[in-house]
């Protein structure tokens, strides 16, 4: 386990990242290759530790896969070049890798069993092994298959509709996954609308989707054809930039290959509620996604209320979300986010104990927190708690904190942004 040590920042930020690749849209390139026909490249690959469980995974599925920095190639052999696998399928701490791989498995005629790390131990599960089972898909695993390890063989299933209690695109995804390979139609319905990247990437392979508001469906009997993929970088990643830009004083940064879809883009959003210096350029599409350039300067932030449908489009982004509200005038209040306790950590407790240390002035709610700026922040040693957006939040508020910033157990920030404390240094030499 390894300890950063993050210093306040004397000059302001400067200059220009590369945003690294959406982490979303790795997992899934990587997936649907796999169970493609032919051969699919990928560029701007993450190759944070949660993509390469993907392909751990995939590999140990009897899918060869080359990997090299950003770079992949996978061979798919379609839905039926997936083997049992003769080893345990390891996700490590990547709850997409778990779920999603949970649906392709569902109808797959062979046994295997998944296992990941302590945090992925204490995920719900059931959101997507009690629809599997009830297409035909028959899974176990601790607490009736909630927890890993969970053991699955799959079968001959049969589409559902399925009306899903949360806004979740590992949800939706491992449903219309199996429904690819079930007999008649799989539709699922959410609440709000979640990421739609796995919609988006099925009918760059040639899968049809149907979608209707809140509703998505397919029809069984659906063949993937090998794609190239452009990953475009990841607005999640970008975040903790577009925050560190807007706070820092003296600081203007332009982040570049950000990815805007809409149902990622709420941060954008609240920058620009809160009155963020920020202005989009360059806007285009790659690999079927919008992406765009992002300016952002050191900004007089006020305080405002975020909730409803806003939360699914920024739910990985409110821990640095919470450090941006500790420096805006006023209250900030994040409501309808109880999605967040069922996170890497419980992010609503451990974002709250973290930049209370700092000397944030944030109290934990039933379904969020709510957070009373300015603050001046001070120095002390916080832990990611294993949780890679929690460590990379503190980094964040370490820049404005008065003195030193220790973060233990830094090391997590390698699950999505390897190159986190090498971006830092970057716009900080400038
Ligand atoms: O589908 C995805 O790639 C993801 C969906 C979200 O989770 P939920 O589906 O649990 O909301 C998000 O928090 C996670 O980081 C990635
Ligand atoms: C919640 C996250 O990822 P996952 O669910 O894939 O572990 C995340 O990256 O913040």
């Amino acid at each position: 386990m390894s300890t950063a040590i993050v210093n306040h920042i004397q000059v302001g930020l400067k200059g220009s990242v590369q945003i690294p690749g959406d982490k979303s849209i790795s997992h899934r390139a990587v997936m649907f290759g796999a169970i493609a026909n032919g051969t699919t490249t990928v560029e701007g690959f993450l190759p944070g530790e949660d993509c390469l469980s993907t392909i751990a995974c995939f590999r140990k599925l009897g899918v060869t896969i080359e990997q090299e920095g950003e770079k992949v190639t996978i061979e798919g052999k379609g839905w039926d070049g997936l083997k049992e696998p003769t080893d345990i399928l390891d996700v490590g701490n990547s709850g997409t890798t778990t779920r999603l791989m949970l649906g392709i498995l569902a109808t797959r005629p062979f046994h295997s069993v998944v296992i990941g790390d302590d945090s992925i131990a204490k995920r719900p599960m059931a959101r997507v092994t009690e629809p599997l089972r009830s297409m035909g898909s028959t899974i176990d695993g601790r607490d009736h298959g909630n927890f890993t390890p969970l053991s699955i063989r799959g079968g001959a299933t049969k589409g559902i509709a399925f009306q899903s209690k949360v806004a979740s695109a590992q949800v939706k995804s491992a449903i219309l996954l199996a429904g690819l390979q079930s007999e008649g139609t799989t539709s699922v319905s959410e609440p709000a609308l979640s990421r739609d990247h796995t919609e988006r990437m099925l009918e760059a392979y040639g899968v049809e989707v149907k979608r209707d508001g809140l509703t998505v469906s397919v029809e069984g009997g659906q063949t993937l054809k090998a794609q190239h993929i452009v990953v475009p970088g990841d607005i999640s990643s970008a975040a903790f930039f577009l925050v560190a830009g807007a706070i820092v004083p003296n600081s203007e940064i332009t982040l570049t290959n950000v990815g805007m879809n809409p149902t990622r883009s709420g941060i954008i959003d609240v920058l620009q509620q809160m009155g963020a210096n920020l202005s989009i350029q360059n806007e285009r599409m790659a690999g079927g996604e919008p992406i765009a350039d992002i300016t952002i300067s050191t900004s007089d932030l006020t305080g405002i209320e975020i909730g409803g449908d806003l939360i699914p489009r920024l739910i990985d982004e409110i821990p640095v979300i919470a450090v941006l509200a500790s420096q805006a005038k006023g209250r900030t209040i994040i409501r309808d986010a109880e999605e967040l306790k069922v996170k890497e950590t419980n992010r609503i407790d451990t974002v709250v104990s973290e930049l209370k240390k700092l000397g944030a002035n944030i109290e934990a709610t039933e379904d969020g927190m709510v957070i009373e700026g300015r603050s001046s922040l001070n120095g002390a040693t916080v832990s990611s708690y294993g949780d890679h957006r929690i460590g990379m939040a503190m980094a964040i508020a370490g820049l404005i904190a008065s003195e030193e910033v220790k973060i233990e157990r830094s090391e997590a920030i390698a699950v999505s942004y390897p190159s986190f404390f090498n971006h830092i240094e970057t716009l900080q030499s400038k």
